[in-house]
């Protein structure tokens, strides 16, 4: 338990829920998953417990990820995550209740924020407060978005890559589309079912992208053995994949990030254009750790490319930045009073 009055800042991700806690820093970060059994409607397990049941759940179980694409996809089950993730961090017993700041992608329609700022309530904030990714990214990240100088940032989560142009602490330009790290997955899936004719999960896929996955060619090959299960025979086999194909199965994906880059770029004031073409594009969050992503992009614009320092953990930094600035930013950020 952290005290009685302990505003959290939260990064409530499509994969991966982080926890700021004020003058404690990050306190929490697991995976975006809750298992539930469906007789009792009672929750099994939250977080990395619940991750490790994705596809093994007997008929009575299921694990869930309540958050697509960036977005509450199962509410309740939301709220019951919120809940318990709150729980964990600042205890059950509050005096006062925690303010609470959550980030939400930049393209989120009103009744998206609506169900993150009712799902935080009812989870137990005093005052909701909604903070757009990218702005959280790049506080997080370290650069000074207050100052009039144009900065780019490429968040590539789980559910959405956002691509936003930074000056005087606001977003100029952006761009939030649906393909990042699960889409990444997908693809290695169809990928192995066409090409080899295996059907494969999403934690294998997940661990074939990080371990021999890119997005640009690697000086020396990378192998990996697979198991999957033959569509024609049904039965588990174990078959070599190489850093290569990798490749062809994730170019689409790579290709449509990159488009969004170029197409922010295109649409961007040349004063802040030639200000990021200095400074080079900033990449933040889990996906930007895609192997060559970097480089790719960096072809794509003709800009240089860097990925930031703890990559997956800059958004909930930022949000933890911005708690603390919280008397400032009051009147700037969307809030909305907690019910009870
Ligand atoms: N080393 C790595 N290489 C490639 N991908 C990675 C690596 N590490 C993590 N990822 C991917 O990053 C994604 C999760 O990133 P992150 O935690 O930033 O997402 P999120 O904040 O939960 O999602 P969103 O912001 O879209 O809601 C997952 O798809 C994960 O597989």
């Amino acid at each position: 338990m952290f005290g009685l009055n302990s505003d959290i800042g939260i990064d409530l991700g499509t994969a991966s829920v982080l926890v700021f806690v004020k003058n404690k820093g990050i306190v929490l970060q697991e995976p975006s998953v809750v298992a539930i059994d469906k007789n009792t409607n009672s929750i099994l397990a939250v977080g990395q417990e619940a991750r490790r049941m994705l596809g093994r759940t007997p008929g009575n179980i299921v694990a869930i990820r309540p958050l697509k694409d960036g977005v509450i996809s199962d509410y309740e089950v939301t709220e019951k995550m919120l809940k318990y993730f709150i729980n964990k961090t600042v205890g059950k017993k509050w005096i006062f209740k925690p303010k609470i700041i959550v980030c939400v992608p930049s393209g989120v329609t009103e009744v998206e924020k609506r169900a993150v700022i009712d799902a935080t309530n009812e989870a137990g904030a005093k005052m909701t407060y909604l903070i757009e990714e990218p702005i959280a990214a790049a506080i997080g990240a370290g650069l000074d978005i207050a100052q009039p100088n144009g900065h780019m940032i490429v968040d590539i989560g789980g559910g959405t890559t956002d691509v936003a142009v930074i000056s005087l602490g606001g977003i100029v330009v952006s761009n939030s589309i649906k393909v990042a790290g699960d889409k990444f997955d997908e693809a290695i899936i169809r990928y192995m079912r066409k090409k080899h004719n295996i059907m494969i999960g999403e934690r294998t896929a997940e661990e074939m992208k990080i371990t021999i996955g890119g997005a640009y060619p690697r000086e020396k090959y990378e192998v990996m053995n697979v198991r999957g299960r033959n569509l024609v025979s049904g039965l588990p086999v174990n078959i070599e994949v190489t850093s290569e194909e990798m490749l062809e199965a994730l170019e689409e994906s790579i290709m449509t990030i990159a488009d969004s880059v170029h197409s922010v770029l295109e649409k961007t004031p040349p004063e802040l254009a030639s200000d990021i073409a200095d400074q080079g594009i900033i990449m933040t969050g889990g996906g930007a750790l895609l192997w060559g992503l970097d480089k790719m992009i960096s072809k794509r614009c003709g800009i240089p490319v860097r990925v930031a320092e703890n990559a997956v953990s800059c958004v909930a930094k930022g949000t933890g930045k911005a708690l603390e600035s919280l008397h400032l930013l009051e009147s700037q950020l969307k809030g909305n009073k907690g019910r009870r």
